[in-house]
């Protein structure tokens, strides 16, 4: 085995509430850096709910709470004086549904760049060129930059919302099952691309799909009832999981 990479974001005593409601209930976790990490479990167990802590997207709904700490490189990001804009910026998010802006698919990139830097157009070219490229789709939009984000296919506007992501440089990026939305062929250009941003970024998935986990992350954490039930290389817990709820899940007994 290989040596243990470092922990990009450290997850340490997370308790999660809506309300009354406990939906985290003492979540430790670590996601390595430049690896891919796979949220799984039976619907309800809190997946969406981890994820939108770690770019603190709660913050927005006064009755949502988190204690306990979430390190980036070490800083808890749940601090009072977490900067949220420099947060969402280095931590992003896409969702399962495609969410592009109703603007052109260059100024869907150029967008978000501008809230953070302010860069001359052939610069800001230079940048909505290379997010596109990350994204792996340059190729199929470089000749009508100016037309609509939504008159792209659904494969194409996830894409275009990972190209946005990666437009500001971030160190992390989150996916709330972001295939959930799309065909086949989409699903699959997504997970080779997954695959591909890896080697700059630090991924997290939320997925219902068994496969999709076992393709694309090298981590599985499988959770059950708002706790962390059990964390190993996917290749581990698709072959041998110590615990008897991550075996049922897995080989489809319930959830
Ligand atoms: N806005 C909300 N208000 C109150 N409770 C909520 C809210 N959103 C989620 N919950 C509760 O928190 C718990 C975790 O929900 P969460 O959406 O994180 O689960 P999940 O594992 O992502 O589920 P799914 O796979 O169905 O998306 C559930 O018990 C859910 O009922």
């Amino acid at each position: 085995m290989s040596a243990t990479p470092a922990e990009k974001v450290s997850v340490k005593n997370l308790r999660f509430f809506y309300g009354q409601n406990l939906a985290l209930k003492g979540i430790n976790l670590p996601l390595y850096d430049r690896k891919v990490t796979a949220f799984i479990g039976p619907s309800g167990c809190g997946k969406s709910t981890l994820l939108r802590v770690l770019n603190r997207m709660y913050d927005l709904y006064p009755k949502q709470r988190a204690e306990g700490e979430v390190l980036l490189d070490g800083e808890n990001i749940l601090g009072p004086e977490q900067d949220l804009n420099l947060l969402r910026a280095r931590i992003g998010m896409v969702f399962q549904k495609p969410t592009p802006f109703p603007m052109s698919i260059y100024e869907n990139i150029a967008f978000g760049i501008r809230l953070y830097e302010n860069l001359p157009r052939s610069e800001m070219d230079d940048r909505v060129e290379a997010a596109l490229r990350g994204a792996a789709l340059w190729d199929e939009v470089k000749n009508k930059l100016g037309a609509s984000g939504l008159s792209l296919s659904g494969g194409q506007q996830q894409r275009l919302c990972i190209a946005r992501s990666v437009a500001v440089k971030p160190d992390v990026i989150l996916f709330d099952e972001p295939c959930s939305a799309l065909d086949p062929i989409s699903t699959a250009k997504i997970e080779e691309l997954i695959d591909e941003l890896k080697a700059h970024y630090t991924i997290a998935i939320v997925t219902h799909n068994m496969q999709q986990a076992a393709r694309v992350s090298d981590y599985t954490a499988f959770m059950y009832l708002g706790e962390l039930i059990e964390f190993d290389e996917t290749d581990r817990i698709f072959t041998a999981p110590k615990q008897r709820a991550t075996q049922d899940y897995i080989t489809g007994r319930f959830g």
